[in-house]
């Protein structure tokens, strides 16, 4: 465990905060700089753990990294070094994170070989890897697993163009195959495709490269294999996961806040799911603006049924910000089922909140109810770990709008995925310490 705040809550906050560069996008981006042996340029790179890892993994691997700026980097993958990726440490660097299991497409494509320890991310029930595999396998490559090491490899000598239909819509899962089929030979057509934001900003970014990929946004891609990708710049998104977040923190702490170049077009059904709430917010140009709200109420089903927020891939709702929807729901007016489908172990979160005075049955591991307290009894500060990254921030957003001291632990879990979160939230009022 690593790292403390301490929050006085029941503080409103008032102003402005910007959503840092999306963490689940970099960690894509990031990978695709193998591709090609000349420079790539990346913007908006949040500074934050996991993404940190992956740059220093490239490093260890040769890329040739130059920090411009803040968040603003260049890669240059024209040697690289295969002992370390085989060696012990790499064994260890790979692990810490999700992210990097996205080194393989690209390392396969480009070297004929592939390695890679169990990835890291979140403990959030069973995260198979069996889709990215899957797809690797079809294109061509012969794939072994070491029980021993929990070590996985894969080799080709070429990778072929083919129908590929997905069991399931993964994120990283298409991602890496997408990377690999790029730089294959002949056609490649990957069907139920995952096509959230962050997976049409690397495509896109491969097209720059010189790939041909169409379908882009869809869950069909079509994917004309190239010899030779080339160098070129790339910006991020805006995290959609904080700009939710800050769309909850407003509400619970009945705040006004402006979130700033949210990209709204990219937001899906975020802002909408935040308003089926009861949470009033405007869209005024590029920005989000939430106003104090006093109470907000959860609105029915049209038949007169408890409303439910389950998560489903893209164009569905994020699994990643139901922790937030159930935490917003706990001051809410009105009743709430929040169905975690993806996960198995993302809800268990809830005692704590239960332990702060929240009114919620968790039903099984997946469905948890919550009866909202309609902001007439606060939520008590209490002290807690944090389990994972977005539970994580779901509690230090329920510390902020409790009444009297919090202690979270194992911060590291926060630190993750959102860049000075302290510095940035005591920037419009809250009282937290990093002790
Ligand atoms: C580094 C990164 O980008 N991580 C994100 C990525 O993880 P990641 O790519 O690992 O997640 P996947 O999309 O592979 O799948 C997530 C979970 O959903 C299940 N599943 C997935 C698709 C589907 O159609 N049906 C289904 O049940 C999978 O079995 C798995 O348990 O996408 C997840 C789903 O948006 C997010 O929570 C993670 O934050
Ligand atoms: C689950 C998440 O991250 P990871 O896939 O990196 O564990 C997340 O970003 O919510």
């Amino acid at each position: 465990m690593s790292g403390t705040f301490q929050i006085r809550g029941g503080k409103r906050l008032q102003g402005e905060i910007t959503p840092q560069g999306a963490k689940n996008e970099a960690l894509q981006i990031l990978c695709a700089v193998l591709l090609t042996d000349e420079e790539v340029r990346i913007k908006n790179i949040p500074d934050i753990h996991d993404v940190n890892r992956l740059i220093e993994i490239l490093g260890d691997f040769g890329v040739k990294v130059t920090k411009n700026g803040h968040g603003d980097y260049t890669f240059k993958a024209d040697k690289v070094n295969f002992d370390y990726i085989k060696s012990n440490e790499f064994k260890k660097d790979g692990a810490k994170l999700r992210g990097s299991i996205m080194l393989m497409g690209p390392m396969l494509a480009r070297y004929g070989e592939a390695y890679m320890p169990t990835p890291g991310g979140d403990k959030i029930g069973r995260r198979r890897l069996d889709t990215h595999f899957q797809g690797l396998v079809e294109l061509g490559a012969e794939f072994h697993y070491d029980e021993e090491e929990f070590f996985y490899s894969l080799k080709a000598k070429e990778l072929n163009g083919k129908f590929i239909l997905l069991e399931e819509a993964s994120v990283t899962g298409t991602a890496n195959i997408v990377m690999a089929a790029a730089l294959a030979k002949g056609k490649t057509r990957i069907y139920n495709a995952a096509c959230e934001p962050y997976l049409q900003q690397l495509c896109k970014m491969l097209n720059r490269m010189g790939a041909n990929i169409s379908g882009i946004g869809s869950n069909l891609l079509t994917i004309e294999g190239v010899d030779y990708l080339h160098g070129t710049e790339h910006t991020m998104l805006p995290d959609m996961v904080e700009i939710g977040s800050w769309i909850g923190l407003a509400a619970m702490t009945k705040s006004e806040i402006t979130i700033k170049n949210v990209n709204w077009n990219q937001l899906g059904v975020i802002p909408n799911t935040f308003r089926k709430l009861g949470i009033q917010l405007e869209q005024s140009n590029d920005d989000i603006f939430i106003p104090t709200q006093e109470n907000y109420r959860i609105q029915k089903f049209i038949d007169g049924s408890i409303l439910t927020v389950s998560d489903a891939p893209w164009p569905g709702f994020t699994p990643d910000l139901l922790s937030i929807i159930l935490v917003v729901a706990t001051q809410a007016k009105g009743s709430l089922l929040v169905h975690q489908k993806m996960f198995e172990s993302r809800l268990f979160f809830v005692d704590k909140l239960i332990d702060m005075g929240a009114q919620i049955i968790l039903c099984d591991p997946h469905r948890a109810t919550v009866i909202g307290l309609n902001q007439e009894t606060p939520l008590r500060g209490t002290t807690m770990v944090s389990p994972d990254i977005r539970a994580g921030n779901a509690l230090l957003i329920a510390a902020l709008s409790a009444e009297g001291k919090s202690i979270i632990h194992n911060i590291e879990q926060i630190d993750r995925g959102y860049e000075n979160i302290d510095g940035r939230l005591k920037a419009i009022g809250a009282d937290i310490e990093r002790i």
